[in-house]
């Protein structure tokens, strides 16, 4: 092997991510004269066991902390032990990133700063190969567009004036294309905005890009997309199907769920009643988090009791890591599994826990985090996974469009190699409607309270 593709320098500078906070951009540059950079997100709902960010300060407080540490870390630690390094072994890289942190949870260097070099290591490699990033990283095989998870109503940590249920999101399962798909969503979420604004709601936006209005029911959020997706012509169920990520661990405390929308406290089997109701009501059939990341015996039941009409994702629960992955496997607890590489920090060991879920019969659900960047790494894993399902927010806002967008790049590549995964990607689906989902207005003034004062 010659130097061309040995690591030749290794930088980090501070940039401020889609909430205005900081985070940090990666650049490796390669003997031959290859540079990329890389930027990290950051989570707002955060699951306990994820691997920790450095933040300067106090490392559990992500608002307004710095992450000046984080840089330091990158330019005086792990710079010098990869520079020289072939970028295209990525194995060897991440292996050397975990020996210098030598922490469980990433707590000497931080996940931020592990990520951004993992990261800008395969950018570097696959553009130094002359392939696309989904082509490094998923080879020959890599050519499954994903279905978009289109987060158009924010609520919970992302939008506080809104549902308690953190994400309501389209899925236009029915589709033929990537790009109708998208198209689709974006559609009705035109439409959404018009129904809110015809109803005298505010059209604000939470952190995902996604309408933040103050309804009277959680319920009501699924009315108005209900609303929504028949006045952009669609058809709810068929064409467009809804997912949820209620990220619960954020409404539950003392092991009890509080909805203060609906003004009821709920108990581990109230609350897993409650989604069965909605998944009857409803074309529902992607359900992330619905219980708090604590809660196994609950996951357990929930899986067992709706899993095979609906998908259950684990994000806080799992938070992409191979060990608590496992526990779910060996115990039945969810049918799918979030991707995010900030949750666990290296490249390699996404990759290994999206291969060990997906072995297991695990649906990946690869995806962005609330505290985004303009970096479209995920669009590409999505594809270099095959694993069918992407979310990346709204279709509004840059750094949201910004992966879709990517993804339509990929599907002009791929040309007629593309294949979107439309309803394969949901195995449960057939059974969620088979029994038809008989939808009835659970709330009749879902916009009480809810208009805007400077409206007439
Ligand atoms: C994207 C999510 O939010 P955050 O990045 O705030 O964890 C999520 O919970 O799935
Ligand atoms: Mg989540």
């Amino acid at each position: 092997m010659t130097n061309a593709r040995r690591i030749s320098v290794v930088t980090a500078q501070e940039i401020l991510d889609s909430r205005g906070y900081p985070t940090l951009e990666v650049s490796i540059g390669l003997g031959d004269g290859t540079v990329a950079t890389v930027a990290v997100p950051a989570g707002a709902s955060t699951g306990k066991h994820e691997a920790r960010e450095s933040r300067d300060g106090d490392p559990n407080r992500y608002e307004g902390k710095g992450v000046l540490h984080a840089i330091e870390n990158v330019t005086g630690i792990i710079a010098p032990a990869l520079t020289g390094m072939p970028a295209d072994d990525q194995s060897v890289i991440d292996a050397t990133l975990l020996a210098l942190d030598g922490t469980e949870f990433k707590e000497r260097l931080g996940a931020n700063a592990i990520l951004g070099a993992s990261l800008a290591c395969a950018r570097a490699a696959a553009a130094s190969h002359g392939v696309d990033l989904y082509r490094y990283l998923g080879g020959i095989e890599a050519h499954v567009l994903p279905v978009p998870m289109l987060n158009v109503l924010n609520g919970g940590k992302h939008a506080p004036d809104g549902s308690d249920i953190q994400e309501f999101k389209l899925i236009p399962v029915g589709a033929p294309t990537f790009r109708e798909a998208l198209r689709f969503g974006a559609e009705t979420y035109h439409a959404l905005r018009d129904v809110l604004h015809d109803a005298g709601a505010p059209t604000t936006v939470g952190d995902e890009g996604g309408f933040a209005p103050a309804l009277t029911s959680n319920a009501a959020y699924l009315d108005v997309i209900m609303q929504a997706i028949e006045r952009a012509g669609y058809r709810p169920g068929e064409q467009i199907a809804i997912g949820l990520d209620p990220a619960a661990t954020t409404f539950c405390e003392q092991r009890f769920y509080h909805l203060q929308r609906d003004a009821r406290t709920l108990s581990t089997g109230e609350m897993i009643d409650y989604w069965a109701d909605w998944t009857r009501r409803y074309p529902i059939i992607s359900l992330e988090d619905p219980l708090a990341e604590d809660d196994w015996d609950g996951f357990q039941r929930i899986t067992s009791r709706l899993g095979k009409q609906v998908q259950i994702i684990g994000d806080d629960l799992f938070v992409t890591n191979r060990k608590f992955l496992q526990r779910g496997i060996d115990t039945g607890c969810c049918t799918g599994i979030l991707i995010k590489p900030n949750q666990i920090g290296t490249i390699s060991e996404t990759l290994e826990t999206a291969r060990m879920a997906q072995r297991a019969g695990y649906a990946c659900l690869v995806s962005h985090r609330s505290g985004e960047t303009q970096d479209t790494s995920i669009a590409d894993l999505a594809v270099a996974l095959n694993c069918g399902q992407i979310k990346a927010g709204a279709p509004a806002r840059g750094e949201r469009v910004a992966k879709y967008n990517r993804l339509l790049h990929i599907e002009r590549a791929l040309g007629e190699n593309a294949v979107f995964a439309g309803k394969t990607a949901f195995p449960q689906l057939r059974q969620s409607l088979a029994g038809g989902i008989h939808h009835e207005r659970l709330s009749s003034d879902i916009f009480h309270g809810a208009r805007s004062p400077s409206r007439p």
